[in-house]
């Protein structure tokens, strides 16, 4: 499998995100750290990107960048133990979970899903993927992130307060996964606005790293 090119974008027909799962991003958002089970939410295949620019929606204010490491499905599976949940692992791709602050806000205020601050088109950008077997241990990967060189978000993996076992396991109590599915498994601290003519660079480790910038409709 390692030699195959896999375009996470052709096969990916669900996109299932968690959120909150990094504490020190929960508290800057002045968010309570989730307890118990995590926090589950949508975004649409539609929102992938994996070239051209990251479209703010004109008008929008508040578009923050959320680097994440994604978990792409290889094997189906439904109550998917976690001592097996890796099996289900085909690898991983770098994501941006752009996301409308103030909308979202809104949204919450209102108890209405985040699905437009989150899911408009060229919210998804992602990275080249990842084989899994290149990946030596998912649970200390780096993740960093700069808009115009200035340093970001600078986050581990190890600090996933729920990890890919128990989110799969979790998950799949509800929803099937299926060969291409992409798991986003939450974004470290450092979040922050970005505007037209900015450019978010991303990466993971050594492993990949992607280039985004950011235009908005109108300018
Ligand atoms: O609850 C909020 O205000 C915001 C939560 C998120 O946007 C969650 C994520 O997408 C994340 O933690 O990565
Ligand atoms: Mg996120």
């Amino acid at each position: 499998m390692s030699s195959k090119v896999i375009r996470v974008k052709e096969i990916c027909r669900n996109i299932i995100a968690v959120g909150r799962n990094y504490a020190e991003h929960a508290k800057e958002l002045g968010n309570p750290v989730p307890q118990g089970n995590p926090l589950i939410f949508g975004k649409p295949v539609s929102s992938i990107i994996t070239e051209g620019s990251i479209e703010i929606p004109q008008g929008w204010k508040e578009l923050h960048h959320e680097v994440e490491l994604g978990v792409v499905i290889g094997k189906s599976g439904k109550f998917i133990q976690e001592e097996q949940a890796m099996d289900h692992v085909l690898g991983y791709v770098l994501v941006l979970d752009m996301t409308a602050r103030n909308i979202q806000d809104q949204l919450k205020k209102q108890g209405h899903p985040w699905f437009l601050a989150k899911g408009f088109d060229t919210s998804c950008p992602i990275s080249n993927f990842i084989c899994k077997s290149a990946v030596k241990d998912v649970n200390n990967l780096n993740l960093q992130l700069t808009v115009n060189g200035v340093l970001k978000q600078n986050g581990n993996t190890q600090d996933m307060i729920f990890k890919i076992p128990n989110l799969l396991s979790y998950i799949s109590k509800y929803f099937k996964l299926e060969y291409g599915d992409l798991i986003l498994t939450g974004t470290p601290s450092g979040v922050s606005a970005v505007k037209h003519g900015d450019v978010i660079e991303a990466k993971l480790d050594d492993l990949v790293q992607m280039k985004y910038p950011v235009i908005e409709h109108g300018n």
